[in-house]
């Protein structure tokens, strides 16, 4: 998909039908030639071992209640709830770095304000904060690409919903599981926002929900998973579909993943895109019962609810209605 990332100008159309067939199909497809160093990736790779190489004391110096409503910070291993169960994996919450006078900040909205970084291994801020940049150039050029295969001007999303994006990022760290262990690495689920572009270390162990049943999306050398979520689901009514997929980690090794969530502007409502909306009636019911047309209010308001059964604890901080 390189003719796609000249970082201005439509995509060529042959790109957007790949990307409508992708969409159409599994949700997920393969990002290359992208343009992000790979030099940039290893050294992301090899100061995450570092830090997750350390007692879990020294990385509970960074846990997430010190990052408050922000919700930044580590959790250790179980601590964080997929669909229900404990999660087999530890991990870092990132996101864009916003000071004490973004309005954002000001205004108090959860998920926004600074990042944790661990003094142990000081050179991962710098590297975390250029892949954030590095990436949110990718997402946008991918989304030019989403909207021409929607029939809309390439920058439809980059001049409304992502002039102000929602940016999180996470660094996850799954430890292998014993092969008889039922647990998953990550539950069945799909993602919130509009697109995820996932770097993932060589261990395997993805796999999403197609309708001949789940399948592996093995790691590809150099290339970024990106699958679609819930909000392009929700715009297309359901043309485009945001996939379940799930991860356990059989490989005997410990495997890294980083996945990076490029979403509306927090305080966006989200309606249909009107050419979309009769959706798509052979679809079925969703994974989790839910209804995307259904919900009214903001991306925020989606997302706080979404991360509050993940991590309930996110209710106290930013003091959410315990029916959320
Ligand atoms: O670790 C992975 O490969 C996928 C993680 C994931 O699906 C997520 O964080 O939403
Ligand atoms: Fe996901």
């Amino acid at each position: 998909m390189s003719a796609l990332l000249g970082r201005a100008g439509p995509p060529v159309p042959e790109v957007a039908r790949d990307i409508e067939r992708a969409c159409r199909d599994s949700g997920f497809f393969y990002v290359v030639g992208h343009g992000v160093p790979a030099a940039l990736l290893d050294r992301l790779d090899t100061l995450s071992r570092r830090f997750f190489a350390l007692p879990v004391a020294g990385k509970m110096d960074i846990a997430m209640r010190h990052g408050g409503a922000a919700w930044r910070g580590y959790f250790p291993l179980g601590a964080e709830l997929t669909s229900g169960r404990p999660d087999r994996k530890e991990g870092l919450y990132f996101g864009a770095e916003l000071g004490e006078d973004d309005p954002r900040v000001r205004a108090g909205l959860p998920l926004h304000g600074r990042n944790l970084f661990p003094a142990q291994v000081p050179e991962l801020r710098t590297v975390v904060l250029d892949y954030l940049d590095a990436l949110t150039a990718t997402a946008q050029a991918v989304l030019r690409g989403v909207a021409v295969s929607l029939d809309l001007d390439a920058d439809y999303f980059a001049h409304g919903y992502t002039a102000d994006p929602t940016v999180l990022f996470r660094i996850f760290h799954y430890p292998p599981s014993p092969p008889d262990d039922d647990d998953w690495g990550v539950g069945e689920h799909t993602d919130y926002g509009l697109l995820t572009l996932l770097a993932q270390d060589d261990n395997g162990g993805l796999q999403v929900r197609t309708a001949g049943g789940w399948i592996d999306a093995p790691p590809i050398p150099d290339a970024f998973v990106c699958n679609i979520g819930d909000m392009l689901d929700r715009l297309t009514g359901g043309w485009y579909r945001s996939t379940p997929h799930r991860v356990r980690n059989l490989s005997g090794r410990d495997r890294l993943s980083f996945p990076f969530f490029f979403d509306p502007d927090f305080t966006a409502e989200v309606p249909p895109l009107p050419r979309r909306a009769s959706g798509d009636a052979d679809r079925g019911s969703r994974w989790d019962g839910q209804d995307l047309q259904a919900f009214s209010g903001t991306y925020g308001a989606y997302l706080i609810n979404k991360v509050s059964h993940v991590f309930p604890q996110l209710r106290q901080a930013v003091r959410l209605p315990a029916d959320g």
